[in-house]
Order: C-alpha cells, then sequence, then structure tokens
C-alpha cells in the first residue's frame, strides 16, 4: 500500500543570531500508512513538535522531501499549499489558545470553510454537524472558547480540524493537557473518527502508557534522530536501545 505521508532525510537546524547553531531534527526517515497511527515519543527538546512544524510546513526544512498522498509538498507555497493542506491537518495541546478568543467556536470551525466558497449559513450547518459527529451539541457553536471546559474545546478543535476532510491528523500532545477521563473520552472520540473517516495520525505524546493503548506503531526519537521504531508492545516492553530502555524506567 502507498503511505499517506512520507517523510525522506528531514532536518531541521535552527540558526540563531550570535548563538550556537540548533540541529532539532536529524535525518529522519519515516511513512505512515492510511489508515494507521504512527506515535512519536521521546523527551522534551528531541524533536518531536519540530517535526510536526516541518510536515506542515510551519517551518521550512533544511533539508529532506515531505510527500503527502503521492505528491511532494516540500517546496509548495500559497495557494498550492493550502490546497495541499486540505488532506492535512493539527491538534494542539491547548485548545483554548488554538481559538480566536473573540470569535464563536462555529465561527473558528467554519473559518476554513469559507476560504472553500462556502455560505455562512452552510458553514453554521456544517459546523454544527462537525460539532456533533465530535460529540458536542450544536449549540456550542455559538460558545466562546472561553465559555467551555478544556475537554470540550478539543472536541471543538477535531471538528474544526474535520472541517476539511482530511486524511491526515497530526496530534501534538492533544490530550496532554487533560485530566485521564477526559483525556480517555478524546482518544475513544479519536479512535471512532479515525474508522469512520479513514483517518491516519501522527500522534506526539509523552505518555507511553497512551501510546501503547493508542498506536500501531511507535518512533522514539532522541536528539533529532530516531532510535528505535516498531509496535508499541515490542518498543515499550522489550525495548532495544538504551535511550528506550531509559525513557521506559523513567515512568515505571
Ligand atoms: N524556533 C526555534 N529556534 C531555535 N531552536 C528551536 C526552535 N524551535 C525548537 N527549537 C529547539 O529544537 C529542539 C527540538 O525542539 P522540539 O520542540 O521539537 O522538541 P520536543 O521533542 O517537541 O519537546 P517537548 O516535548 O518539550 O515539546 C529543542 O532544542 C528546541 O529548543
Amino acid at each position: 500500500m502507498e503511505p499517506i505521508l512520507k517523510v525522506n532525510h528531514l532536518k531541521k537546524v535552527f540558526h540563531q543570531r550570535g548563538k550556537r547553531d540548533v540541529f532539532a531534527v536529524e535525518n529522519i526517515s519515516f511513512s505512515l500508512q492510511p489508515g494507521e497511527i504512527l506515535g512519536i515519543v521521546g523527551e522534551s527538546g528531541s524533536g518531536k513538535s519540530t517535526v510536526a512544524k516541518l510536515i506542515t510546513r510551519l517551518v521550512d526544512p533544511t533539508e529532506g522531501e515531505i510527500i503527502l498522498d503521492g505528491q511532494d509538498i516540500t517546496h509548495l507555497k500559497g495557494t498550492a499549499l493550502k490546497d495541499a493542506y486540505g488532506k492535512l491537518q493539527m491538534v494542539f495541546q491547548n485548545p483554548v489558545g488554538s481559538f480566536d478568543p473573540r470569535r464563536t467556536l462555529g465561527d473558528g470551525i467554519g473559518e476554513s470553510l469559507r476560504n472553500k466558497g462556502m455560505s455562512k449559513v452552510e458553514r453554521r450547518k456544517k459546523a454544527a454537524e462537525l460539532l456533533e459527529q465530535c460529540g458536542l451539541d450544536a449549540s456550542y457553536a455559538d460558545r466562546y472558547p472561553h465559555q467551555v471546559s478544556g475537554g470540550q474545546c478539543q472536541r471543538a478543535a477535531i471538528a474544526r480540524a474535520l472541517a476539511v476532510d482530511p486524511k491526515v491528523l497530526i496530534c501534538d500532545e492533544a490530550t496532554s493537557a487533560l485530566d485521564v477521563t477526559v483525556q480517555k473520552r478524546i482518544i475513544e472520540l479519536l479512535r471512532r473518527l479515525k474508522e469512520e473517516k479513514n483517518l491516519s495520525y501522527l500522534f506526539i505524546c509523552h505518555n507511553l502508557a497512551l501510546v501503547q493503548e493508542f498506536c500501531d506503531r511507535v518512533l522514539v526519537m532522541k536528539d533529532g534522530g530516531i532510535v528505535e521504531e516498531g509496535t508499541p508492545d515490542d518498543v515499550i516492553c522489550n525495548p532495544q536501545d538504551e535511550y528506550t530502555k531509559m525513557l521506559v524506567e523513567a515512568v515505571l
């Protein structure tokens, strides 16, 4: 099967004026299959978020290529990049901060549909539908981000990500700010949506237990590189790499 996302020899060096360069991501390659949930773990600073930002082109790679659904998107710009990004969306750790505080959740969810030429009425209808798919009553469309709980806001953020019918969701610590029960419900929601919409997830998470429960495969990152890769049972229960062993022991 053709991977839905493929990353080849990706590298990112941050140049900082008057300071040493930061080698955040060094020559990493991996692929994500359709319908797969691929976890990325690693200690703080190992480069996980930079990988997400490179794939979503929030930052430009120093070297390497990013192939999304067969298309090389590494150097796309402007409208071409926007079009390609209909297939890929991101869900962040802090849902409240990811919405404009002066606009309702419904407006936030409908924003990306405006570019598709949808009328205001159609956008409202679609936002309500998406909220319901994500387990929230349609009336939440009229609430502001500060008027909902963290879990509800994350559901709205997932609804917003789904508005453009993506194929891949990148979840960067998407459940880390939520308490354990809410986290569990968001995971259940992501599981259900994956089946219903045939999504693939890149799931960046420092919680190894959650990765073990949720992911099909996991990459372990250290100092910008991948040091181990395999099923969560293999990597977490039987780590081969010394760093992975240390990471697993640290949470036991
Ligand atoms: N814009 C930037 N400029 C300079 N250095 C950066 C920049 N963004 C990230 N870095 C550095 O790149 C390295 C990787 O950071 P990154 O945020 O990808 O790590 P992470 O594994 O996601 O960490 P965490 O789990 O704490 O979020 C770190 O040393 C970080 O300080």
